[in-house]
């Protein structure tokens, strides 16, 4: 369906991939291939710090893609992006509440951003258009719009998971910032788990009703909240993965290897992520199968990501300390059981390496959906395929129930995962690949887009 009955399509995101930049985030590289096929304009942060937060915006065209950013001043993004959105609702929605950092003074700065978001938007909408708000960042931007007469349609999808209610009221001023929910018409989840956390919440916490096809009605607002799991480019993963074989960098990798088997590993460097179990878990395969030694290589890939927040610091030394331990406890001259790497990769080359690799290893403790592990499936030789390791957690294991499904904080079982990825006959990875490859190609990033927006504007 035509999201806006002819009117434009607005995507307002915290994070915004710019025309040639590298998106180190499911977020914005799923936002980048949907809107480069529908068109729109895409409104947000710029990424940078500007002296002050003037709130001017600056335009700029790549395709069918219209970009409108503004840049932050250091204390905007100091309290508003590393402090309320990732020292505060990132821990807590990932299941931390040990990590929470709760401060007035990110509060505020939130709920500036949010409003300096809102009076610009505002300006630019016209009455047809339909809004499509994502994440965390931005919980109460609905709100704040509809306090400006913004009538339009206005859905939200969040991207990581959401937990249980019991978790939820431990934010402080929850209801003030949770209720404003409901200023959306339609409030997209990638789990039927996140979608009851958030009916749970409404009825036992605030007092909404609960109708047929999760219709909630909540003071004067209705809304309903929908499953809609993101997908991935797939067709284009998959030929990117199989033209990656003419790449120098593939050819070096493949040389490096000399013959040992690829583990491979890709994520940002954050502790939701599951990373310091995981190095435990290839520790332990090593340890308990000596016959591995010098014919494995794992590699994992992982940008440093939110670097001034300290919990972000404090899990990358943990990092060097356990790589370097693994290699100083198992290497030989000629071989380093783990390559740690701390740099970005763009798509193109990420999917050769992922090709290259016959353990895809995914693990995080909570992931709202990881497009790594869809990634990793798209890129394989449907002939000779690698095997897929994943987390429970991950919403990605909802729909890959091929994959190896595994706890990443019983690091035994993680080993175990491995060393049947390890040794897995031909035709039953073959057979694990297509029953993945075949949802992800049904419930691609396109299916994704359409059947948001249709159920926004139905
Ligand atoms: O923008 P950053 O602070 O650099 O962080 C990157 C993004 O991380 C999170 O991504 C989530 O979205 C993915 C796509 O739906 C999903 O697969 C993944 O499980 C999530 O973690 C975050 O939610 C985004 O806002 C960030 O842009
Ligand atoms: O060096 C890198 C590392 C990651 N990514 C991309 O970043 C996204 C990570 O998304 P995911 O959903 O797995 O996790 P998130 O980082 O959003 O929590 C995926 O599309 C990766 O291909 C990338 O382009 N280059």
């Amino acid at each position: 369906m035509s999201p806006a009955r002819g009117g434009r399509l607005i995507v307002v995101s915290n994070r915004v991939a710019l025309p040639r930049q590298t998106a180190t985030g499911g977020l914005a590289s799923a936002m980048r291939s949907a809107l480069q096929e529908r068109g729109g304009l895409w409104f947000g942060w710029s990424g940078k710090i500007a002296n002050q937060t003037a709130g001017t915006l600056r335009y700029q065209q790549d395709g069918p893609v219209r970009y409108a950013t503004m840049d932050l001043s250091r204390s905007d993004h100091d309290h508003f992006y590393d402090g309320y959105a990732n020292r505060t609702l990132w821990p807590l929605l990932h299941y931390r509440p040990d990590l929470v950092d709760y401060n007035r003074g990110h509060l505020d700065g939130y709920l500036r951003v949010n409003r300096l978001f809102a009076e610009r938007l505002a300006e630019l909408i016209e009455p047809d258009d339909v809004i499509w708000i994502n994440d965390y960042h931005l919980i109460p931007l609905a709100a704040m719009l509809r306090q400006r007469h913004i009538r339009n349609r206005i859905g939200f999808f969040l991207h990581t998971p959401l937990p249980a209610d019991g978790l939820l009221i431990t934010l402080p001023r929850h209801r003030e910032l949770l209720g404003t929910l409901a200023s959306y018409d339609l409030i997209g989840l990638h789990t039927a788990r996140d979608q009851r956390s958030l009916e749970d919440y409404f009825v036992h916490e605030l007092g909404a009703s609960l109708r047929r096809g999760h219709r909630l009605r909540y003071g004067d607002r209705r809304f309903r909240a929908g499953v809609f799991p993101i997908g991935i480019d797939t067709q284009q993963v998959a030929q990117d993965a199989k033209q990656a074989d003419s790449l120098e960098e593939i050819a070096q990798l493949r040389a490096s290897l000399d013959g040992r088997v690829l583990i491979i590993g890709v994520d940002r460097l954050d502790y939701s992520k599951g990373l310091p179990q995981r190095f435990e878990a290839y520790a332990r395969l090593l340890e308990r199968a000596p016959e591995m030694h010098r014919k494995v290589s794992f590699l994992q890939i992982a940008p440093p990501s939110r670097g001034t927040v300290p919990e972000y610091r404090q899990i990358r030394r943990e990092l060097e300390r356990s790589a370097g331990h693994i290699n100083g406890t198992y290497a030989a001259p000629d071989w380093a059981p783990i390559r740690y790497v701390n740099n970005s990769f763009p798509h193109s080359l990420l999917s050769g390496y992922y090709r290259h690799a016959k353990v895809g290893l995914v693990t995080p403790m909570r992931d709202g959906m990881n497009l790594v592990a869809k990634e990793y499936v798209a890129s394989q030789d449907p002939d000779d395929p690698g095997v897929l390791v994943l987390s429970r957690f991950a919403g990605a294991a909802q729909e890959l129930s091929q994959a190896l499904l595994v706890n990443p904080a019983d690091t035994e079982e993680v080993a175990d995962a491995l060393e049947q990825a390890l040794s897995m006959p031909l035709a039953e990875r073959r057979r694990r690949w297509r029953s993945m490859m075949d949802v992800l190609e049904k419930q691609d990033i396109t299916a994704w887009r359409q059947s948001f927006l249709g159920a926004l504007t139905d």
